[in-house]
């Protein structure tokens, strides 16, 4: 088992990236990656000091404490589990990034911003592949964008999951959708995962590029202006967005709705945006505005981190075919999959 799991961390060191151009910070998460197989590793058993140096970096205080969902998975539950002990001490939580399949709209070249485009079949495709990567990773609470890309990715991702909980979304606009959508069974709740919209996680407002074809706009404004509008921190488009507006809601909502979550223990899984997640890894990993530039984020690529102790901890991101192999798990996840294989196997 633990020889299994090593080898988990070292197909990580191998195949962990998912950022585009990034090559700066590739030599940083490679110093995680490399940190955080030394801390399997050493979680399993093998005699390797865990060094202090890394590039984890502390998160924000945390300003409030959420309400709990009423959603108790029986698998992490310590009255079913051997190693009930180790998840009362871990206080860790997993939280999971995916940025949306491929849209309609990607695959034409288009800017999209707040436009309302569903998935093509290849993020389709792309989205299923994402749910098969992370279909052992614990999920109590899902939040997406309000646009049906996200959520479609999201919903399409979940039907893989080995736990087979059903993902239901929140109505949460009025009074009375709210009341119209109760569940009356407790067992029922228990079988379930919230899933929560926000317009906060929507992508970028684009502005006036919003339906233009990205290499047309850069025939036209020339293709420096364009890479400004896309990827600077603080250059909006056209009556539109910049990164760092776009990061003012995105990281604010995070702050205030998603990390007491975490804090509360709950594995949280968020389905968005090139932009809004960009948006929010810059925070998790303290990105400067001149670093976030070359943050590229694929379509359907499911990145991983550890919440613990107040900090947020890259753990990887997985490009292989199949979930098994990729994630280096820590103690507790490789206890959660151990479970779920004992469960249906
Ligand atoms: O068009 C958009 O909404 C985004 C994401 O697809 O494009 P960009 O890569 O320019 O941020």
């Amino acid at each position: 088992m633990a020889a299994e799991l090593y080898y988990q961390a070292i197909g990580t060191l191998q195949s962990h990236s998912h950022l585009n151009n990034f090559d700066h910070h590739q030599k940083r998460y490679n110093n995680v990656v490399t940190l955080v197989a030394r801390d399997f590793v050493s979680s399993n058993g093998l005699s390797i000091r865990r060094s202090n140096r890394s590039g984890q970096r502390s998160c924000s205080v945390i300003r409030s404490l959420a309400s709990q969902t009423s959603v108790v998975d029986p698998v992490l539950s310590p009255s079913r589990s051997n190693a009930g002990d180790t998840y009362k001490k871990s206080n860790e939580a997993a939280l999971i990034l995916i940025r949306h399949g491929e849209s309609l709209w990607n695959e034409k070249n288009l800017f999209t911003g707040c436009v309302d485009v569903p998935l093509s079949k290849k993020g389709i495709d792309e989205a299923i592949e994402a749910g098969k990567r992370i279909s052992s990773i614990p999920i109590d609470v899902i939040f997406t964008s309000a646009l049906i890309r996200a959520q479609m990715t999201a919903m399409l991702a979940m039907t893989q999951h080995r736990r087979g909980k059903v993902p239901i979304i929140m109505h949460n606009e009025s009074e009375q959708s709210r009341s119209w959508s109760q569940v009356f069974s407790e067992d029922t709740k228990k079988q379930s995962i919230p899933v929560i919209p926000s317009w906060q996680l929507n992508e970028r407002m684009y502005g006036e590029l919003q339906g233009l074809n990205k290499q047309e706009t850069a025939d036209r404004y020339g293709k420096e202006q364009v890479h400004e509008w896309r990827r600077s921190y603080d250059t909006p488009p056209p009556n539109g967005e910049s990164l760092e507006m776009c990061a003012e809601r995105a990281v604010a909502y995070f702050r205030d709705q998603i990390e007491p979550q975490l804090l509360s223990g709950k594995n949280v899984m968020i389905s968005a945006h090139g932009n809004s997640l960009r948006s929010i890894i810059m925070y998790l990993d303290k990105l400067t505005s001149q670093e976030v530039i070359s943050l590229e984020l694929s379509t359907g690529i499911p990145m991983l981190y550890i919440f613990k102790e107040g900090r947020f901890i890259r753990r990887g991101s997985p490009v292989a075919p199949s979930e098994a192999g990729v994630y280096a798990y820590t103690r507790r996840l490789a206890l959660y999959k151990q479970k779920l294989d004992d469960m249906f196997q």
